[in-house]
């Protein structure tokens, strides 16, 4: 992925770009960018990939001075957290480095809003930035509007850089915002023959201390966690996050069960705070719409069988996280019962998450995969048997 294939995309190669009167429009929006603001928009997009995946989408930014130096380069840690703009802001404070007169290129628009962390266009016009390049508008109704912040401020804005990347990057953000869903973490704790519990359901645990560690990670960053009643009556979980002692984590996520049974007066689920949700529906997208409307952004949607199944069924998961065990069972429960697919070119295929961390990590004795739907629908189908080259060796 690179902001220089997206501008060739849009026919205008650097070099030959000279600004005139005539390809400069009054509007503010410019359509050619300089190497060194394609190198910059390079360097946002690599930097973007160093956060998580959820509620808020990746975001780099990278501040070039008058010479095309690149001086700092800041990137979103997940919701709560300093956007990039401000953590590259922050950075060249605490370094005492002086962007008045700079540029900012940076994944998507800056925020307008108030939320937990400020406002990025203010921060931008604070540190006395005099040029801001980003590569795509932000979707998001509360956060929009910061480009016509910073030009009112007198700031130069161009937009369009990368813009292809950038939506790339962040897909499955873009698609949950524009559906108004919460974006959906898969969890599959599993064997290596894909089990995650044994005939008699026992299943506690597959996965070892560090990948556990991982997961309470996770609950401690999400809005919701949800699994089904099934799993409930079985495991009795808590859901909460918490640490290897059991001191729990300064967020909680809200406790979601999804099913048409109730859930137990005395189960462990419904903790002490209250903050559990029972979605009495079968329906994955049903959920999704009640979480929404109870203000859940990101979900992580931890099982069990039947329920993992619905929502990939579904087509409602935007990042698969899997915790593989080098376990044998032989037998129990398969991590999915079905997905609907009864031959290979219906496959669903997934590809490779480079996002935080990266897509294969060891984490103690175990794997843990991450992965993100395929952008492409369906591969090219095989030729029918009968029309078929014989296989001239290998596969
Ligand atoms: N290793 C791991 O990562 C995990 C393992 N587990 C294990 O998984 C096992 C439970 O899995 P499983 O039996 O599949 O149960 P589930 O936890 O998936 O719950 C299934 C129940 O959910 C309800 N439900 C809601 N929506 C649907 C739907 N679309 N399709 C089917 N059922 C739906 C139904 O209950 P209702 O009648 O109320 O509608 C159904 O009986 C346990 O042994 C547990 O230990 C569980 C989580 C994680
Ligand atoms: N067995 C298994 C998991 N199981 C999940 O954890 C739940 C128990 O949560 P709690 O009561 O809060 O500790 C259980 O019901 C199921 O959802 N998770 C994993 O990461 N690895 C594992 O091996």
């Amino acid at each position: 992925m690179t902001a220089a294939s997206g501008q060739r995309a849009m026919n205008l190669p650097v070099a030959e770009f000279q600004p005139t009167a005539e390809n400069q429009p009054a509007t503010g929006i410019v359509t050619a960018f300089s190497a060194t603001e394609t190198a910059a928009m390079d360097a946002a997009l690599e930097a973007a990939l160093r956060g998580p995946r959820g509620a808020n989408p990746l975001v780099g930014a990278v501040v070039v001075d008058a010479n095309g130096r690149q001086l700092v380069t800041g990137f979103h840690r997940g919701a709560g957290t300093a956007h990039a703009e401000a953590d590259a802001i922050a950075q060249a404070a605490a370094a005492g480095i002086d962007l008045r007169g700079s540029t900012m290129v940076v994944t998507l628009e800056p925020c307008n809003h108030c939320g937990r962390t400020g406002p990025c266009a203010q921060a931008i016009i604070s540190a006395g930035i005099t040029d801001v390049i980003y590569a795509v508008d932000d979707p998001h109704d509360p956060a929009a509007g910061g480009a016509a912040t910073l030009r009112g401020a007198g700031i130069r804005v161009r937009s369009g850089l990368a813009a292809g990347e950038a939506l790339e990057l962040n897909r499955h953000w873009f698609q949950a915002v524009a559906a108004k869903r919460p974006f959906v973490t898969l969890h599959i704790a599993q064997t290596l023959d894909s089990r995650i519990a044994a005939e008699d359901g026992t299943s506690q645990w597959i996965s070892c201390p560090e990948s556990l560690a991982d997961n309470h990670g996770l609950r401690g960053r999400i809005d919701a966690i949800l699994v089904g009643t099934q799993t409930v009556l079985v495991d009795n979980p808590r859901l909460t996050a918490r640490d290897a002692s059991g001191t729990p984590a300064g967020h909680q996520p809200l406790r979601a069960v999804m099913g048409l049974r109730d859930i137990p007066a005395d189960a462990a689920v419904r903790g002490e705070d209250g903050r559990v949700l029972h979605l009495p529906t079968r329906d994955p997208r049903e959920a999704l719409s009640q979480l929404y409307t109870a203000g859940i952004r990101h979900l992580m949607v931890e099982g069990g069988s039947r329920i993992l199944s619905a929502f990939l069924t579904a087509g409602l998961v935007d990042e698969l996280i899997v915790y593989l065990a080098p376990t044998l069972l032989g037998s129990g429960t398969p991590a999915l019962n079905g997905l609907g697919i009864s031959t290979l070119a219906e496959a669903q295929q997934w590809e490779w998450d480079q996002a935080d961390g990266g897509s294969v990590r060891s984490l103690g004795r175990d794997l843990r995969l991450h992965l993100r739907p395929q952008h492409t629908e369906s591969l090219e189908p095989q030729p029918l048997r009968a029309g078929a080259e014989p296989a001239m060796g290998g596969y």
